[in-house]
Parts: C-alpha cells; structure tokens; sequence
C-alpha cells in the first residue's frame, strides 16, 4: 500500500482504494509527496484543431530530459480543459497517465466543471485510470456565494474518487470566485478526507501564508501557480509551483528552487528576475494560453498546435520577439 493511502483515515481505505492502490503500483510513483514543480499540460492540436495525442509521448520525454520536471496537471488552464469535450479530457487523462508510467512521478487530472455530474464522471475515470491526484476548480457560472457551498460542491466530485489524492485549484483571476482558502480550509478533512493541497493561483500572499502557517506544508501541499513571483511563495513556505512556464524554463525553475533551498537568496533571485524579465516582456506584447503553445513549440520543437477558440493563435511578430527575447538572457548556470 502506498505511503499515502497509509496516511488517510481508514474509513477512506474503501473496496476501491484498495483496488487503486495495487492500481497505482504499475503507475507512476505511488504514495510521494506532490512537491518540487509540475507542468501545467499544454493540450497539443492538429493545425485542424483537433487534440493531438500522438505527441504525447515525445512531450513526456521532452519534460524529463530537457526540463528535469517529473509531474503533469493535465487539462487545467493552459491545457484549455475548459474547452474540450468530456470524451477529449478523458482520451487525454488516458494518454498523459499511459506515457508517464514509470518516467513520471504525478500526473495530476484536472476534473473541474460547470457541471456536477460530468465533474464526477471524469472523477470516476481519472481513478479507474490510475491517476495520482486529481483537482478540481470552483464552478464559474454560477458561483458558490460562500465556503460551505464550494465545499459542498468539492465534496460531491471528491467523493467520487475515494482513493485519489484531492487538490483544490484556486484561480481567481479566471472563475471570479474570490472565498479565501484559508476559510476554505478550515475542517475540510472532515468534509473530504482525501483533500491533499492546494494549486495557488493568486497575487494573495497573505491568503497563502496563513493557511500554510494554520495548516502546516506538511498536512496538505501548497503549490504556487504565479509563475513570475514564484520566490515569494517560496518565502511564505510552499512546497512547489504548478504552472505553464515550466514547460520550457522547468530547468531554470528548478536552479532558483535549488538555490533557495540551500540557502543562496541572491541567486535564487538572480533566476526569478530572469524570468521576470522574460515574462513581463511577453506580458507587455500579450501573453495567455496561445503564447504559450507558440514558445513550447519553438523551445521544444514539439508541434502544440493552435489553441481551440475563442483563442487565437500567436502572431508570428510575438514569436519573433518572444524567442530573440529569451536568446538574449544569459543565464547564472552560463546557458
Ligand atoms: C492564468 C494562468 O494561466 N496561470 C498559470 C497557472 O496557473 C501560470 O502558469 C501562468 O501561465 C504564468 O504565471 C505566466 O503568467
Ligand atoms: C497554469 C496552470 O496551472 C494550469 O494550466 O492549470
């Protein structure tokens, strides 16, 4: 059984999770501590904007070998799950769990929808796959007025997964759903016992502090998802990032969180200006999910293909500025 499983109070370890948990030991690293960085999965298309799952394979190395990055959140914000169809999400959970066995440590299968019951068919399907986690956003159209109606919802998809580690996905930016996670997390553990972290997508430092300083980064992981300031979380204490950016400056990411931890603050801030400076340049000329599967396709060669509409493609003038921009900077390691 794995580490996790052990951890979970044992009205949690139902038929399914233990079926899982021998699920899980042909699948990625079972029972490690979600940490460190995670790629939010851009969704690869066909010129024709179809989902592209031929290149998954190629792309699962390219994070491995190129970024040094070992975990995967799949159909989140950058892989435009909002905008695929449940059949889509799920052929894409199948893929990314099907390639990242043995060569991932976390593939992470973003479930949110504005539906509930599609919401927990894709729950049910992530566990019978044998994801290793599994995260849900708060619904966008009609909104949850407070933290008991939110968690109400969370609840309802998470119980559907029995065995799989949870994450809430904080973005208010984009759902419009402002309830502050340290409220949110106040007893959630009696309400879902499988509730594992947070994927922190906001400017709110002092919301993110508080729960780590209420909850501990032990019990639950804490992982940032504003890539641009991402050393300030790590002064607050979080234990990883989950973002776009690591699809192609991961190895870079990886040297700040090193030189963080050691502890070499003017380094690990020589790296998060760096990328600053790259980021608020691409920020200035426009910059969302589009750009970003422009500047994995030239720093990786991998085809990402278009984004699905409402999104338009970049234009070739942003490609050109976006790579001169990122050949310029020189690197602390030299590169
Ligand atoms: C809104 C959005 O897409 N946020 C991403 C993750 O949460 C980030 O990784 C950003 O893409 C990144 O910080 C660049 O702004
Ligand atoms: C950026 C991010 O974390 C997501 O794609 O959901």
């Amino acid at each position: 059984m794995s580490e996790l499983l052990q951890r979970l109070p044992s009205p949690f370890l139902s038929r399914e999770g233990a079926a899982r948990s021998k699920l899980s030991k042909c699948s990625m690293t079972p029972g490690k501590k979600l940490e460190g960085l995670v790629a939010a999965a851009i969704t690869p298309m066909t010129p024709d904007g179809q989902i592209n799952l031929s290149v998954i394979h190629q792309y699962v190395d390219y994070l491995v070998r190129e970024q040094n990055v070992k975990n995967i959140f799949v159909n989140g914000t950058t892989g435009e799950g909002l905008s695929l169809s449940i059949q889509e999400r799920k052929q894409l959970a199948e893929e990314w769990v099907r390639q990242g066995k043995d060569k991932l440590d976390h593939v992470i299968i973003h479930v949110g929808a504005l539906s509930l019951p599609e919401s927990q068919d894709l729950a049910r399907h992530a566990a019978a796959i044998g994801a290793s986690g599994i995260a849900v956003i708060a619904p966008f159209f009609f909104k949850p007025t407070n933290k008991d109606e939110l968690v109400a919802f969370l609840q309802k998809v998470a119980s559907e997964a029995p065995g799989v580690p949870f994450y809430y996905y904080h973005i208010p930016p984009l759902t419009g759903v402002k309830i502050r996670v340290e409220e949110l997390l106040d007893g959630i553990r009696e309400q879902i016992p499988t509730f594992q972290g947070v994927k922190f997508s906001d400017t709110d430092l002092l919301d993110l502090a508080q729960c780590i300083n209420k909850n501990g980064s032990e019990q639950f992981a804490f992982l940032y998802g504003v890539d641009e300031q991402l050393l300030g979380a790590l002064a607050v204490g979080v234990n990883g990032a989950v973002g776009s950016t690591y699809n192609y400056l991961g190895r870079k990411t990886k040297l700040m969180l090193q030189a963080f931890a050691k502890p070499d603050l003017a380094l690990a801030q020589k790296y998060q200006f760096l990328i600053g400076e790259f980021l608020n340049f691409v920020i200035k000329l426009g910059f969302g999910v589009a750009q970003t599967k422009a500047v994995m396709t030239f720093v990786s060669g991998i085809p990402m293909g278009p984004p699905r509409p409402p999104l338009v493609n970049a234009s070739e003038e942003f490609i050109a500025k976006a790579k001169a921009k990122l050949d310029s900077i020189v690197w602390p390691d030299g590169d």
